[in-house]
């Protein structure tokens, strides 16, 4: 109830609406359940639904079932080829039994392929996961996460102390605090970026090429994979990064190690209490908005309206969602993910577009990319 006395939900507002929420009443009715299962037709509906259903409950052992293949490194152990169930037991040191529960449950999740003899090989996902080493460590890192998510009521009250928050160390920060000291603390979270960024910086390239540009200052830049392949794909352009001082080093040790140091220049400073560096007729946003409350995002624009030259580009990439056919990466993983993480929410492009426009930008507009529901590009004008 609010605090006039009405009901919090006042029905449906809509046509669409309305007759949504009768077919949820039927649904949930279990009269019309037993009915609609004696029917072929609904009887496929009624199945569907409970598989979905089934699915989600099964969520968190499929991804536990591949933690224990990649903590056990089987893939790389059927890399060679396909291999009897009891020699992979030998090789992982578990029990026969085991061994042969987790190569049936990795079956059934194609991370394996079961073949005739008891004998298993890689799976089309397995195989995958082998060619890119990153999802890995991300399924490493998601043990921090399940962890936080164990009481997931309690999470959104706000009462976990999470894992995850010590993971990100500048997520717990308020305005005006100075960056946590210690180079360490940065070390994990700057090498899963780093890892990850890669793909993303392609797609982001490939949907908005770079060509014609001047000075491109990718904001938030963590190691300079983008900065770098920036200055691979269009080397006049001048790529700058800016990032906390600590992630700046590493940065810098990163870029000269793969050979990219005088091609990359690095800022360092902090968009929550400092200036940018000016004079750029590009800035990018790469999964950094996300990670930070409405009013930290407004303070940052207003520093980049500052900063970007009249007429700029300020283009923002990350998993954006929402809208009206709200999206299952961005609103369920994402969304939880920040909130282990204690600061940030994925925002709809309608959000974004109005903090956007608040801040002095126009001409938002999504450019179409390779994988949106990573990272979906925005574009806006300064004016
Ligand atoms: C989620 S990471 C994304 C890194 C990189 N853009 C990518 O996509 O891999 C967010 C980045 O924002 C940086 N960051 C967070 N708070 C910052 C601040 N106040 N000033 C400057 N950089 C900050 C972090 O150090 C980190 O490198």
């Amino acid at each position: 109830m609010t605090g006039t006395n009405l009901p919090a939900t006042i029905g449906p507002a809509s046509v669409s609406e309305m007759l949504r929420h009768g077919r949820n009443l039927l649904i949930a009715n279990p009269a019309f359940q037993k009915w609609a299962a004696s029917f072929p037709l609904t009887r496929l509906i009624a199945e569907r639904q409970s598989n979905a259903l089934f699915d989600i409950c099964s969520g968190f052992v499929y991804s536990q079932i591949l933690l224990a293949c990649v903590r056990l490194d089987l893939f790389s152990k059927l890399a060679g080829g396909p291999r009897p169930c009891a020699a992979v037991a030998e090789d992982l040191d578990l029990p026969f039994d085991a061994t042969q529960r987790l190569l049936r449950a990795a079956t059934a999740l194609k991370l394996v392929d079961a073949l005739e003899g008891e004998r298993y090989g890689l799976g089309e996902l397995g195989a995958a996961l082998l060619a890119n080493p990153s999802i890995s460590s991300f399924v490493e890192h998601h043990a921090l996460l399940y962890a936080d998510l164990a009481d997931p009521v309690a999470l959104l009250r706000g009462e976990t102390a999470t894992k995850l928050s010590g993971f990100w160390p500048y997520a717990n920060r308020k305005a005006g605090d100075p960056a946590p000291a210690g180079g360490e603390a940065y070390e994990t979270y700057s090498d899963l970026m780093a890892q990850s960024q890669a793909d993303i910086a392609e797609d982001i390239l490939d949907a908005f090429p770079p060509t014609g540009r001047r000075r491109w200052v990718d904001i938030g830049g963590g190691e300079g994979v983008f900065a770098s392949a920036l200055a691979i794909v269009a080397p006049e352009v001048e790529a700058q990064l800016f990032d906390l001082p600590p992630v700046a080093a590493r940065a810098r040790s990163a870029l000269q190690r793969r050979g990219m140091l005088s091609r990359v220049t690095v800022h360092e400073g902090d968009f929550v209490s400092g200036s940018l560096p000016k004079g750029a007729d590009v800035m990018s946003l790469i999964r950094v908005l996300h990670d930070h409350d409405d009013e930290t995002v407004r303070g940052l624009l207003a520093r980049i309206h500052e900063a970007l030259d009249p007429g700029g580009t300020l283009l923002i990439a990350e998993p954006m969602g929402g809208g009206a056919g709200s999206d299952r990466v961005s609103d369920a993983y994402f969304n939880f993910y920040l909130l282990a993480m204690g600061r940030g929410r994925t925002r709809s492009v309608a959000e974004l577009t109005a903090l956007l426009e608040a801040g002095g930008f126009s001409d938002v507009r999504v450019v179409p990319s390779r994988r949106p529901m990573l990272a979906n590009v925005l574009v806006a004008q300064r004016v």
